[in-house]
């Protein structure tokens, strides 16, 4: 079984090829890496992914549901928010909530009502229960951190996709980061995806896909 399907994907800018054949598929709970240069085409795939963007060519489906080609626009959306959890490089909290009120937005503008027992469950598992009340600028960058994670968790995501989480963190940092992110998607049961330049997560990893000159190289991780 797959959770995330990605066939002969391709995309140019302007005439200008940046992803040519790219294929690659995620098992439920997997955890890969895509490594890229600046450039490489990180960021786009990942917007193809999520249904943000569309492929030139190519197919990309989230267990039976299609997300590229979808059926519109609205459909790929459909499937982002009922099953895919993101975090992205600005954490993108919104200031004049809480933690938990964002996490209670989030839910309702993703799936349509609120699950209050979810959220506070989600923010226990993260550590952050007692910083609930708190408003983002009141937060530490670490546990500003927490809750962007814990946000995309509060729909229990298949699959949850972080845009270079740890590229301007210390050695430490990045560790705690890459074993927070793995630790949330354990307990979700989805599988992650984290786009990053930052080859210092290689050993948090079992598979990692590399981008070079628009295709996909994709290794297992030994060490
Ligand atoms: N909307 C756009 N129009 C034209 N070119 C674009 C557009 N978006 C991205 N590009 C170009 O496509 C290439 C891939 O960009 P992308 O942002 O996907 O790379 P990336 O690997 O995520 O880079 P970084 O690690 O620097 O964020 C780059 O050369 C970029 O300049």
């Amino acid at each position: 079984m797959t959770t995330l399907c990605v066939r002969d994907v391709a995309l140019s800018y302007d005439g200008r090829p940046v992803l040519e054949q790219v294929s690659f598929d995620l098992a439920p709970g997997s955890r890969t890496l895509l490594l890229g240069a600046s450039g490489s085409g990180k960021s786009s795939l990942l917007n193809i992914v999520c249904g943000l963007q569309s492929p030139d060519r190519g197919e990309v489906k989230l267990g039976e549901e299609a997300i590229a080609p979808a059926r519109s626009a609205a459909a790929a959306d459909r499937v982002r928010q009922r099953h895919m959890g993101i975090i992205f490089q600005t954490l993108r909290l919104v200031s004049a909530l809480s933690v938990r009120g964002n996490l209670l937005l989030a839910q309702k503008l993703q799936t349509g009502r609120r699950d209050p027992a979810l959220v506070d469950s989600v923010l226990r598992e993260l550590g952050i229960a007692d910083r609930a009340h708190a408003r983002p600028f009141a937060l530490s960058q670490g546990e500003a951190q927490r809750a962007a994670i814990a946000r995309a968790l509060v729909v229990r995501p298949k699959l949850l996709i972080a845009d270079e989480p740890t590229s301007a963190l210390d050695r430490d940092n990045a560790h705690r980061v890459a074993g927070l992110l793995l630790d949330a998607a354990k307990a979700s049961h989805a599988s992650l995806l984290i786009a990053t330049h930052d080859e210092r997560l290689l050993p948090h990893f079992e598979k990692v896909l590399r981008i070079e000159r628009g295709r996909i190289e994709e290794g297992r991780i030994t060490a």
